[in-house]
């Protein structure tokens, strides 16, 4: 799928090449930069924005090709949530609620009904009479998500909604964001700029970059290895790689009851500014004196396990070279 603005300054290639898969039942992440197309891509899911090739498809139907009430009914099984709330400022919590329920036609009464059980849901029964402007900003994302839940949508499309909060209420909303999830089956497409919300509830990702989809996947695993430039860059921000213990190089110490019982490792590591990976430890401290052997393994870069192998050395330790323990 594309999408391209025809601007006076030219084409804006804001979505290119992009082909997603979003399962029932998924909290999807699509995460990117300022300026990468996330915004644009969630307007085209619930096609507010008509892509300028390819496809929607939702539910097994192209969204392209369907009539305009049909359209309609599509789009009331994709709730949304915003940044900034999007409430109607001169209604209660309660009359936000019923809102999309009474433009479909559902009663008065009925659209009443449902609305109470929604804010029993978000936690917010004692400010069904609130105004917006009475409610804090996490209350107000709770009206908001009670609002999208009104039509008992398939989807909830939440853009940067977590962004104008601190962290605590961001925790609390995405708690509830996830309770939602697990509790009805509906699946939640997050877009964020921040890779901390995709940690905490995303099972799956997607990374936007420059318009194109940089990597997609689990979670778990983009995060253990990242693997374009752009997963990269949100999970090590500040550039700093981890230490990788993909090499084979160990060293073997052995305590011979020669050192006294300090914390050799710890020292070592504050010392070398490097971090080990302890495959083996047998040691006891008998009379203050250290007894027993470590087996550790060195970092895959050679400067580093240098330097540590060094460190041991010069520390009148018992300490040789061991290759081949881990494979
Ligand atoms: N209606 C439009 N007309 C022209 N260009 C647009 C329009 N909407 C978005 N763009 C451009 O498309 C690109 C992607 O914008 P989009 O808002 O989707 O990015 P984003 O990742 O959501 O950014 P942000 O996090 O800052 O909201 C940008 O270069 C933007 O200027």
């Amino acid at each position: 799928m594309d999408k391209t603005f025809q601007t006076k300054g030219g084409e804006v290639h804001a979505l290119t090449d992009i082909n997603l898969a979003i399962e029932k039942g998924d909290v999807f992440g699509i995460i990117g930069a300022s300026g990468a197309g996330k915004s644009t891509l969630v307007r085209c899911i619930n096609l507010l924005e008509k892509p300028t090739q390819g496809s929607i498809l939702f539910d097994g139907k192209d969204l392209m090709s369907l009539s305009k009430s049909q359209l309609m009914e599509a789009r009331r099984s994709m709730g949304m949530i915003f940044q900034q709330f999007n409430l109607l400022m001169q209604k209660t919590a309660l009359d936000n609620i019923c809102f999309p329920l009474q433009i479909s036609g559902v009663s008065k009464a009925k659209a009443q009904q449902r609305a109470w059980e929604l804010l029993e849901l978000v936690g917010l029964s004692n400010r069904a009479k609130s105004y917006p402007a009475q409610l804090s900003g996490g209350q107000k994302q709770r009206v908001a998500i009670a609002r999208a839940l009104a039509t008992n949508p398939k989807v909830l499309l939440c853009d940067e909604a977590t962004s104008a909060l601190d962290p605590q209420t961001t925790s609390s909303i995405l708690a509830l964001l996830k309770s939602i999830n697990q509790q009805f089956g509906i699946t939640i497409i997050i877009i964020t700029h921040e890779m901390s919300v995709i940690e905490e509830i995303c099972n799956r990702v997607a990374i936007i970059d420059q318009s194109r989809i940089a990597e997609v996947g689990d979670v778990s695993e983009i995060f253990a290895r990242p693997q374009s430039q752009a997963a990269q860059r949100l999970v090590y921000p500040n550039g700093e790689r981890p230490v990788t213990f993909e090499g084979t190089r160990c060293a073997r110490i052995v305590f011979d009851g020669r050192n006294s019982f300090e914390p050799v490792i710890a020292n070592m590591v504050l010392d070398c500014k490097a971090a080990v990976n302890i495959l083996y430890a047998d040691t006891k401290n008998i009379d203050g004196k250290a007894v027993g052997q470590m087996v550790i393994q060195l970092p895959k870069e050679t400067l580093a396990a240098d330097k540590i192998m060094n460190y041991l050395r010069s520390h009148d330790l018992t300490v040789e070279e061991v290759n081949g323990y881990v494979r």
